[in-house]
């Protein structure tokens, strides 16, 4: 594609030579990925300044550079005011704005986005709709699925991703939206249809100042919705109405507002919910009617997240009767309340709870149906916010009968310093310390008799643990089930 029309994208640029008649066939941010006739657009990260690779891209076949200075250059270098922002402008342009063919849903807030993603993904494959879905997980396109490194990957790898969903006839881009990516510009590039707000407790104070900060980043998604392109399309804020946040949220949009929850009153509600340990029940009220449901989703959270995946449906014109089909067939999100061995006399549970109000959320619901003892297994992410940690222990030890806290990903903190953190100023003992997240879920499994139950939180499906620079290989789920077949064989 000619430079220029990529430029065309920017409001305001300078160039230091001509672009005219240059000819890009690749965009990159990564010196290291370069090769002839790209363009090389310089990003200054947290770790390192992509303007110090400036000649190795030009030797790797760079023909033009985006920089946010001047550069010691041989090929033209466009200067633009924020190469965080361009990159996401002409990565779309690049890609001749897929978004704005694509129908694109984009789920925020701080806990429940992979699992709505998922919810949304099984309503339009059963409405025989092809879905393409971004997110923690993994990047999935149909039923092929890719790694990715973010929850919300740069604008590039979006810009080019969403391309890929239209040449593979995605009907409908389903992704989670972080924070992160919100602050740092990466989907500013996106033309989202559907903007789905779950909740906000605290997380990542390590990146954002303070709560504020943390929900202003939140309310991008919506203030941004319907202001990136002219569209004639109906643009909806989906918002639950019984977190706090919802009115701040909700005065950030000019679009259409869909509200829902269980306690104060909204356009999608759930009434009589049932909750069992093996089951959910709920009658979903909703403006095109009432359906009953059923799901084998465990705990009033998940009753959330089907709430925010019906509304978002419902703007998307799916009936009812797929939303209810759909709920009854998905059997769980991988590493969302993932039993782990159904035969064992205890039940052990994999989950992805990593934020004190999911912790909190997850042990109330299993103490509601535990018949005998509750322990967790939980530790705390490293280089993450640390002012979660000594709450995470206190809901821990607040519930369980007996927590064993332990590693997660240390990342390069010590990990003993991130368990002081955890255990120091707690008033009670029922615990144990055991820095080796394998010997911990050993320990938790040896522990456990006929009907406790034991909670393996915060690593969910990840297959690996960071410790230092290196991930090892690492599942929670696998670990479990060796176990208990060493406790079985005993
Ligand atoms: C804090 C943060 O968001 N960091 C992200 C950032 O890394 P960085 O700023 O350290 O990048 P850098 O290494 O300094 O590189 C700067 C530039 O120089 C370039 N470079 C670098 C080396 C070289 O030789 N040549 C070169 O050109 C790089 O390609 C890059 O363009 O850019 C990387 C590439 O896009 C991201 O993978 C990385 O995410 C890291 C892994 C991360 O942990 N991010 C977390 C905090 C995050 O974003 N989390 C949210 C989810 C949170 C949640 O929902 O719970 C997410 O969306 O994932
Ligand atoms: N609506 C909810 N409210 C509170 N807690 C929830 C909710 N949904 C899920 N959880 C809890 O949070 C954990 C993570 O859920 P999920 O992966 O869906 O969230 P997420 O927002 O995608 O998280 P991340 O920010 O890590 O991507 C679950 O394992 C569960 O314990
Ligand atoms: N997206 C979250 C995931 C946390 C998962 C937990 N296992 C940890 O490593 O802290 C983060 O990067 O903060
Ligand atoms: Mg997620």
């Amino acid at each position: 594609m000619e430079l220029k029309k990529i430029l065309s994208a920017l409001s305001f640029y300078k160039a230091t030579a001509t672009v005219e008649n240059i000819n890009i066939n690749n965009i990159e941010v990564d010196s290291r990925h370069v090769k002839a006739d790209n363009l090389f657009v310089c990003i200054k990260g947290f770790t390192v300044d992509g303007h110090d690779f400036v000649q190795m891209a030009i030797d790797n076949g760079a023909v033009a550079i985006i920089a946010e200075k001047e550069v010691a250059s041989s090929v033209p270098t466009i200067i633009v005011p924020d190469t965080s922002r361009a990159i996401a402008m002409i990565a779309a342009a690049f890609y001749d704005f897929p978004t704005k063919k694509l129908p694109l849903i984009g789920v925020t807030g701080t806990n429940g986005k992979t699992t709505v993603t998922y919810l949304l993904e099984s309503i339009f494959n059963q409405y025989n709709k092809k879905t393409g879905v971004i997110g923690t997980i993994q990047m999935k396109i149909g039923q092929q699925a890719y790694p990715v490194s973010n929850t919300t990957p740069d604008a590039l790898f979006l810009q080019k991703t969403f391309q890929q969903m239209l040449d593979e006839g995605v009907s409908t881009g389903i992704m989670e939206v972080s924070s992160h990516a919100l602050d740092l510009g990466r989907v500013y590039g996106c033309d989202f249809d559907i903007a789905v707000f779950t909740n906000l407790s605290q997380d990542h104070l390590d990146y954002h100042k303070d709560m504020a900060d943390y929900v202003r980043a939140k309310s991008l998604l919506f203030a941004q919705l319907g202001n990136t392109y002219t569209t004639d399309k109906k643009k909806y804020a989906i918002i639950n109405i019984d977190d706090p946040e919802h009115d701040l949220l909700k005065r950030s949009t000019a679009q259409h507002v869909l509200t829902y929850g269980c306690e104060n009153q909204a356009q999608v509600m759930a009434e009589n919910i049932e909750l069992d340990a093996s089951s959910t029940n709920f009658l979903l009220t909703t403006p095109v009617g009432s359906i009953k449901i059923t799901s084998k989703l465990i705990g009033k959270f998940n009753v959330y997240n089907m709430l925010a995946a019906s509304a978002a449906a419902i703007a998307s014109k799916i009936p009812l009767t797929v939303i209810k089909e759909a709920f009854e067939n998905i059997a769980g999100v991988s590493g969302r309340f993932e039993p782990v061995a159904i035969e064992e006399p205890f039940a052990t549970i994999v989950d992805y709870a990593h934020t004190p109000d999911s912790l909190d959320n997850i042990l109330q619901t299993i103490k509601g149906f535990a018949k005998k003892k509750v322990y967790v297994v939980v530790g705390c992410g490293g280089d993450r916010d640390k002012t979660k940690r000594p709450l995470m222990s206190e809901i821990a030890l607040k519930y369980a009968d007996h927590a064993i806290f332990t590693s997660d990903n240390p990342r390069t903190e010590d990990p003993q310093a991130i368990l002081d953190d955890m255990i120091n100023g707690l008033n009670k003992d029922e615990f144990d310390v055991i820095i080796d997240r394998k010997e911990a879920i050993f320990h938790a499994i040896e522990l456990a008799k006929k009907d406790d139950i034991i909670l393996i939180a915060g690593k969910g499906h990840e297959t690996y643990q960071q410790i230092g620079q290196i991930k090892y290989e690492f599942d929670d789920r696998k670990i479990a089930l060796e176990a208990i077949k060493v406790k079985e064989n005993r």
